[in-house]
């Protein structure tokens, strides 16, 4: 179930987890563990009845996500190949990438750039949506996942569309700002740390077309900007940074989607707001 590996993120989750741990040290009545044991499985069973209704993803998509899970992380990484075991958490999974699917069909979005693209999952989401003759960029930093993800979009029948640009993001931003490249979905999922960056140099050149979109992923990253555990510190607080910097952006409509670890919808405030 989907639900055991994303649950964790939910720090409301963790607490049960740990209240369970303390019932149990502290010899509390079965009936109250019971109890605590139906919450948690209501809190899986919300995320997976969400999966379950949700339309399955292409069988090239099931089988890139798969070959995520079950590459040999471990072993690239004792090669050298890797500087880290990367977690494969970081792949979105199911439903947000069918979210993102929807999203992109109803954009009628033709051009996507993705920030962050880890082994392919999203890319491959957006590449399924767009036209056969739209175009996706993705940007990684890391070239050994780069050339990962693109022997795993290569078996694939959408693979095509999907163009990896290697390097840091900001660098790739101003070389396709200088190309003067524009897009209709432009998807922040790269180090967070670096989102207020992207964000800024997005609108400052230019690079989201007219009508556009900008989605942002891992908004809620862990439960650190509403539970203040400060659990996965510089980095929450880096998120937490980002949102107020959203906020209070006057230019642009947004909407905190509470899916998954977060997903940011921001669209220019005359898009969205058609009242005079
Ligand atoms: C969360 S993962 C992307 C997940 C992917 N979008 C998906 O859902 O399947 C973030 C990726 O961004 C890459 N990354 C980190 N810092 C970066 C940077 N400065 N520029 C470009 N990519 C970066 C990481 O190597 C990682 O593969």
């Amino acid at each position: 179930m989907a639900s055991e590996k994303f649950m964790i993120l939910d720090p409301a989750y963790r607490k049960l987890q740990k209240l369970k741990e303390l019932v149990r040290e502290e010899n509390a009545s079965s009936k109250i563990s019971a109890e605590i044991d139906e919450v948690i499985d209501l809190l899986k069973a919300r995320y997976d009845y969400c999966e379950g209704i949700t339309s399955d993803p292409s069988k090239d998509l099931q089988q890139l996500m798969h070959s995520t899970f079950h590459h040999q992380w471990q072993n690239d990484h004792a090669e050298g190949k890797l500087s880290r075991v990367p977690s494969t958490i970081m792949m979105s999974g199911k439903l947000e990438a069918q979210f993102l699917r929807s999203l992109t069909s109803l954009c009628n979005a033709e051009r996507v750039l993705e920030l962050g693209l880890f082994t392919g999952c999203t890319a491959l989401a957006f590449a399924e949506s767009i036209p056969e003759d739209g175009k996706v960029v993705s940007c990684e930093l890391d070239p050994y996942i780069a050339d990962l993800a693109r022997s795993f979009l290569d078996k694939t029948s959408c693979g095509k569309k999907v163009e990896i640009m290697k390097g840091p993001a900001k660098s790739s931003l101003e070389i396709l700002a200088k190309k003067k490249e524009q897009f209709d979905i432009i998807f922040i999922d790269a180090d967070k740390k670096g989102y207020i960056t992207y964000y800024k140099t997005i609108w400052d050149l230019g690079l989201l077309a007219p009508k556009g979109t900008i989605l942002v992923d891992n908004v809620l990253f862990h439960g650190d900007p509403y539970s203040k555990e400060g659990r996965t510190g510089e980095i929450g607080q880096s998120i937490i940074n980002f949102n107020e910097m959203v906020r209070k952006d006057d230019r642009v409509h947004k909407i905190m989607v509470p899916i998954r670890d977060g997903l940011m919808i921001i669209r220019r405030k005359e898009d969205v707001d058609r009242q005079k």
